[in-house]
């Protein structure tokens, strides 16, 4: 496959898409919904890492499927599934699909990686069969396979209401450098609702310029089961000084973010620290306007092992 000027590879045979991670730069909780999901008000961004897709086409009409990741879901389960028979009943599949799923990101990390996926597989859809025209047509797909879904589809910063999939792009705050702390373990994202909802707490606020006091609601009820979690968002900003350090999503990541770039020892240090069960990794947020329209991104993913 060869590179397109927007950093795709596309040829009429099948395309290969980088689906990146998010975190949460914000995460507010504002109430309880009819549906038992929560309402909230959170600002997502997307990062340089990421897991890899592969969609290539084939004759007939199955859609067949593989990941190199055994620890996620190998069949009709996995998102990248569910999406692509999601498009095939939508828009109709003109022949079959080889579906190749190269997992970087650790699963329940609350990188919003299945999520990232499953609006991957719409996105490489969209481009091979040239439908639906609009983006946004995909919206209600997107949003019935998960409620972080939606924002993935954009690849921009964004600010998210209702469950999530009310997304609003806004420009990003300016070059930062961030430092990925994984525990080696994961937290499942309704385990963390249902944790918040028993005992509806704030999460601790702390300054991030321009935009005043951030925060995420599911830090106090994660905490207090996770000391791991706890401990690490503490250390990214205690001892790594980092500008601004948080729990992304529902967990078990964090993540500090700098302005000035770090003192160079630090990924050592986080290594020495946290042991080599942790997945430690730099990053930068992805800010690239040009990809809502392309519906297609690559670049550089890091590799967790
Ligand atoms: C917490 C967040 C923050 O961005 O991300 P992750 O940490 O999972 O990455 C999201 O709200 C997760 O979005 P997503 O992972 O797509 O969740 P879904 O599959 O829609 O929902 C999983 C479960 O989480 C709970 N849920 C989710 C979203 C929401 N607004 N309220 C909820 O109560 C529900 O119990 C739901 O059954
Ligand atoms: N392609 C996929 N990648 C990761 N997880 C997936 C995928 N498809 C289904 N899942 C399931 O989704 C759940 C959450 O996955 P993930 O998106 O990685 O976590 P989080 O919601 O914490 O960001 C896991 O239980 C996993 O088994």
């Amino acid at each position: 496959m060869s590179p397109s000027a927007k950093g795709r590879e596309d040829t009429s045979q099948g395309i290969e898409l980088f689906a990146p991670a998010k975190i949460n730069l914000d995460l507010r909780i504002l109430g309880r919904r009819s549906d038992g999901f929560h309402e909230l008000s959170t600002r997502m961004a997307p990062v340089s890492l990421g897991d890899r897709l592969q969609v290539a086409l084939r004759p007939g009409r199955e859609i067949s499927f593989r990941c190199d990741d055994a620890r996620i879901p190998a069949g009709e389960e996995n998102l990248v599934c569910r999406a692509a028979r999601l498009f095939a009943d939508s828009f109709g599949l003109p022949c079959g699909l080889e579906i190749v799923l190269e997992k970087r990101l650790p699963s329940g990390a609350g990188l919003g990686g299945g999520s990232s996926d499953a609006a991957a597989t719409l996105l490489a859809l969209r481009s091979l069969f040239g439908r639906p025209s609009s983006l946004d047509a995909l919206l209600p797909l997107a949003a019935s396979l998960g409620s972080d879904v939606p924002f993935f589809l954009f690849r921009n910063p964004a600010l998210c209401h209702g469950r999530g999939e009310i997304v609003t792009p806004e420009p990003w705050l300016g070059p930062r450098m961030g430092l990925l702390l994984f525990p080696g373990f994961p937290v499942p994202t309704p385990w963390a609702y249902h944790a918040y909802a028993r005992n509806p707490r704030p999460g601790e606020e702390r300054g991030l310029p321009p935009w005043g006091p951030v925060r995420n609601d599911l830090e106090p009820a994660v905490f207090e089961k996770f000391l791991w979690i706890a401990v690490a968002r503490e250390w990214l900003q205690k001892e790594a000084r980092a500008e601004l350090a948080l729990m992304s999503g529902s967990g078990s990541s964090v993540f500090g973010l700098w302005t000035d770039p770090p003192e160079p020892e630090l990924v050592e240090r986080a290594r020495l620290f946290f042991g080599p069960e942790a997945w430690i990794e730099t990053f930068s947020i992805l800010s690239d306007g040009s990809s809502r329209n392309s519906g297609a991104l690559l670049t550089e993913s890091s590799h967790r092992d």
